[in-house]
C-alpha cells in the first residue's frame, strides 16, 4: 500500500476527508498553515467548490469574515489530515465555526464533543492554550534575540552512543519527574537540581526534565536551574510540543533535545520541526507507541533517534513487550539498517527489564518512576542496571 515503510498489512484506513462522498469535498489547494503557527507566513486555504469560490470578500468587514472562515476551514482540514494518518488525539477545537458558516465542513457542525476524550488529549488542549498565551507574552522575534545568549547545545545523541559503547548497556536518559497523571506524586521532597546531580553521579548519560507544570509538576525553571547548576549531562526538555515556537523556547532555556510525539503531531509538523531542531542544534527524540506511528516516522527524513513508549498515553497501560513487538518486525530491520538509535521508554524497574529491552534492540532507555522515587536516585540507577554504570 502506498506509503507503507515497514508494515506489510495495509492499515485500516481511517475515515478522512478523502473518503467522503466527492460531492461534499470541493477540490482544495492548501498552502500549508499551522494552527498556532509561527505566522511567519500567512496561511490561506483556497477552498473552491465547483460552484465557484466559497467566499468572495467585497468590503473590509467581509474580508475579515472571509479570513475567519478560511482559518476555521484550515483548522478543520488539519484535523482531517491528522485523522487520515491515524492520529486519534484531536487538537483543541476552534471556538466554533464563524456565524452563518456555509462551506465544505458544515457537516462537522454536529457536535463531535468539545471535551477531551482522554488525558493525553486534555494535556494537548491545555498546552494549546498555554502556548498561545506564552506566544503573546514572548513573540518569536523576541525569542530569537534571546537565542543569542542561550548556552550552547550539547550532543544528546553522542552522549547516549558513548555511554552504550563504554558500558555495553543501554545509555540512560534519567527523568527528573516529580509527579505524573498515572502515578500521582512520585517524590515529595523534590529538589530538581539534587535529583539531577544524583543521576549524573549514578552514571546517567542524559537527563529528561519535565517542564509541564499542570500534570507533572515540572517547570522550565527546573530545566534552567539544572543547566545553570553545571550538570554536564545533555538535557531533554520533556514537554508536549504542539507548536514550533516551543522549540525556540526550549533552546533559550538550555535544552539540548526535545520530544516530538507521533501520536500528537502529523507528519508535516514532524518534518517541519525536525528541520527547525537541526537549525537550532537540538536533538529530536521522536516517540512512537504503535506500528502505524513507527511506520509513519520511518517515512520522515532526518530522524536519528526514536523512542518506543511502553506506556499507552491514552489509557496509561504499560507493557514493556511493546518494545520487543515493534522491533522484531520490518521496522526493526530498517532501524538497524539506518543506524537509528532506539530508546525504550517507561515501565523499566529491574535489571531483567533492562536486559529484555536491550535484547529487543534498544541502545538507550528513558526511566523515571523506578529511580526518581529512590531516596538516593543515583543508587537507584545501579540497582536498576544491576551494576555501577561508572
Ligand atoms: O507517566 C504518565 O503518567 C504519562 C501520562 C500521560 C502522558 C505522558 C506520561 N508520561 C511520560 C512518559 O512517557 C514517562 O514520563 C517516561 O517515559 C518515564 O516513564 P516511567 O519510567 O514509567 O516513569
Amino acid at each position: 500500500m502506498e506509503g507503507l515503510i515497514c508494515s506489510k498489512v495495509p492499515f485500516q484506513a481511517v475515515p478522512s476527508i478523502s473518503s467522503r462522498p466527492r460531492s461534499l469535498i470541493p477540490p482544495t489547494q492548501l498552502i500549508v498553515r499551522k494552527r498556532n503557527s509561527l505566522s511567519a507566513f500567512s496561511v490561506r486555504a483556497q477552498m473552491e467548490s465547483k460552484e465557484g469560490s466559497a467566499t468572495v470578500a467585497t468590503s473590509s468587514e467581509s474580508v475579515a469574515d472571509a479570513l475567519k472562515i478560511k482559518e476555521w476551514e484550515v483548522a478543520m482540514f488539519q484535523d482531517e489530515v491528522a485523522a487520515s494518518q491515524g492520529i486519534r488525539i484531536r487538537r483543541r477545537p476552534q471556538t466554533g465555526p464563524p456565524l452563518h458558516y456555509v462551506g465544505p465542513f458544515e457537516f462537522r457542525l454536529q457536535n463531535e464533543g468539545n471535551t477531551p476524550r482522554n488525558i493525553l488529549e486534555e494535556i494537548v488542549w491545555n498546552k494549546d492554550v498555554e502556548v498561545t498565551q506564552l506566544k503573546e507574552r514572548k513573540p518569536l522575534g523576541k525569542l530569537k534575540k534571546e537565542l543569542e545568549n542561550a548556552p550552547p547545545a550539547r550532543d544528546f545523541l553522542g552522549a547516549l552512543r558513548a555511554a552504550n559503547e563504554r558500558t555495553g548497556l543501554p545509555g540512560l536518559i534519567a527523568e527528573v519527574k516529580k509527579a505524573s497523571p498515572s502515578r500521582g506524586i512520585l517524590r515529595e521532597d523534590f529538589d530538581p537540581v539534587e535529583v539531577a546531580r544524583s543521576y549524573e553521579k549514578g552514571g546517567a548519560a542524559c537527563l529528561s526534565v519535565l517542564t509541564d507544570e499542570k500534570y507533572f509538576k515540572g517547570s522550565f525553571e527546573n530545566l534552567e536551574a539544572i543547566r545553570n547548576a553545571g550538570v554536564k549531562c545533555p538535557l531533554l526538555c520533556k514537554e508536549f510540543i504542539v507548536d514550533a515556537w516551543q522549540l525556540y523556547y526550549a533552546r533559550t532555556k538550555g535544552a539540548d533535545a526535545v520530544l516530538l510525539i507521533a501520536g500528537v503531531l502529523p507528519d508535516l509538523d514532524i518534518k517541519y520541526m525536525i528541520k527547525i531542531c537541526k537549525m537550532l542544534g537540538l536533538t529530536a527524540l521522536v516517540e512512537v507507541h504503535d506500528e502505524r506511528e513507527f511506520d509513519r516516522v520511518l517515512g520522515i527524513d532526518g530522524i536519528k533517534l526514536i523512542g518506543i513508549n511502553n506506556r499507552n498515553l491514552e489509557t496509561f497501560k504499560v507493557d514493556i513487550s511493546n518494545t520487543k513487538k515493534l522491533l522484531e518486525g520490518e521496522c526493526g530491520r530498517i532501524v538497524r539498517e539506518r543506524g537509528i538509535i532506539m530508546v525504550g521508554e517507561s515501565g523499566l524497574f529491574t535489571p531483567d527489564d533492562i536486559a529484555y529491552v536491550q535484547e529487543a534492540g534498544v541502545k538507550a532507555v528513558l526511566v523515571g518512576e523506578s529511580i526518581v522515587k529512590q531516596s538516593d536516585p543515583g543508587k537507584g540507577i545501579s540497582n536498576l542496571f544491576g551494576k555501577d554504570l561508572n
